[in-house]
């Protein structure tokens, strides 16, 4: 069939027309909820019986000493990992376990991964801009307006990113933290609603850190983005914590403020003899 003869065709649903996923519906409770949620990985419980609920526009901070279920836990969010049991609610609408990742993804969820992965010999702009098209929901080339609509988006993402300096310059020669703020940019560029950041700070110096804190914290808000951080850092965690959770052995050990956490005896001991120290 001529593609004409494709557009005459008053039964089919051109991917570029179809509805974007139904928006998440935030107006009775939290924008994820994960209940009784558990998987084991050769008889081994990797989440356990796990609960969690974060609101709309919050930003919390997961920690919890190696192995505790963090990444898992992502991957359960992501789709990557289906849990043997439980139930995992994006919204009121939106049943995590019934979609794949790329469902998932399109939803609005972005997760970036502790390694920055951009493309190095594209500049800052381009790399933003390959990421919206990466969104199957825009057509770049469609019109001109759409094309003015991606500019102004790759405009407003690089001044929250802080690189509208660097717009022209090749991805590969930003410093190790200027590339982590470049990749959270692309994540921007399809406006999650809820973004899930993997020990952000790791490798950076004391500056980027400062920098990342207030990236983050600015990015969280209400019909905004909704953030989870997962971060070894506790320096970090202070400077940027509303809510902390603490995971261990794959379920909720401690929740609250950074200093309650801090100072109840289950985390402590659990942190004993670790490497990280809850300070
Ligand atoms: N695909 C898998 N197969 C077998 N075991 C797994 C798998 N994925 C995770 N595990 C185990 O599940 C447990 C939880 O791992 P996970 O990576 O989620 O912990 P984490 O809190 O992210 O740890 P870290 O802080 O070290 O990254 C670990 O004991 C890990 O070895």
């Amino acid at each position: 069939m001529s593609f004409l003869q494709s557009l005459a065709d008053r039964d089919r649903v051109f991917d570029f027309l179809a509805p974007a996923a139904s928006p998440v519906d935030v107006r009775h409770g939290p924008i994820l909820y994960l209940e009784d949620v558990s998987v084991s990985f050769d008889g081994f419980k990797a989440i356990d019986a796990l609960n969690l609920t974060i609101d709309d526009g919050e930003l919390r901070c997961i920690i919890g000493p190696n192995g505790a279920g963090k990444t898992t836990m992502m991957d359960i969010i992501t789709g990557k990992t289906r849990p043997d049991t439980g139930s995992a609610w994006f919204g009121s609408r939106h049943d995590l376990l019934t979609m794949n990742e790329p469902e998932i993804a399109s939803l609005g969820i972005g997760r970036k991964f502790q390694k920055p992965t951009v493309f190095e010999a594209l500049t800052v702009f381009e790399n933003l801009e390959l990421a919206m098209a990466a969104d199957k929901r825009i057509l770049p080339t469609l019109t001109a307006r759409l094309t003015g609509e991606v500019c102004e988006r790759i405009e407003e993402v690089l001044a929250t990113i802080g690189l509208i300096e660097l717009r022209h310059a090749p991805a590969g020669i930003l410093s190790h933290g200027q590339k982590q703020w470049l990749e959270i940019g692309m994540l921007l560029m399809q406006r999650p609603r809820l973004l899930l950041v993997d020990e952000p700070v790791a490798g950076m110096t004391e500056q980027e850190m400062e920098r990342t804190a207030e990236l983050l914290t600015g990015l969280a808000g209400k019909g905004k983005q909704s953030v989870v951080v997962v971060e070894h850092d506790m320096g970090f965690v202070r400077s940027i914590a509303r809510t902390v959770t603490v995971l261990h052995q794959g379920s909720v050990l401690a929740e609250g403020s950074m200093d309650r956490v801090a100072s109840d005896p289950k985390v402590v001991e659990v942190y004993l003899g670790t490497e990280e120290e809850v300070a």
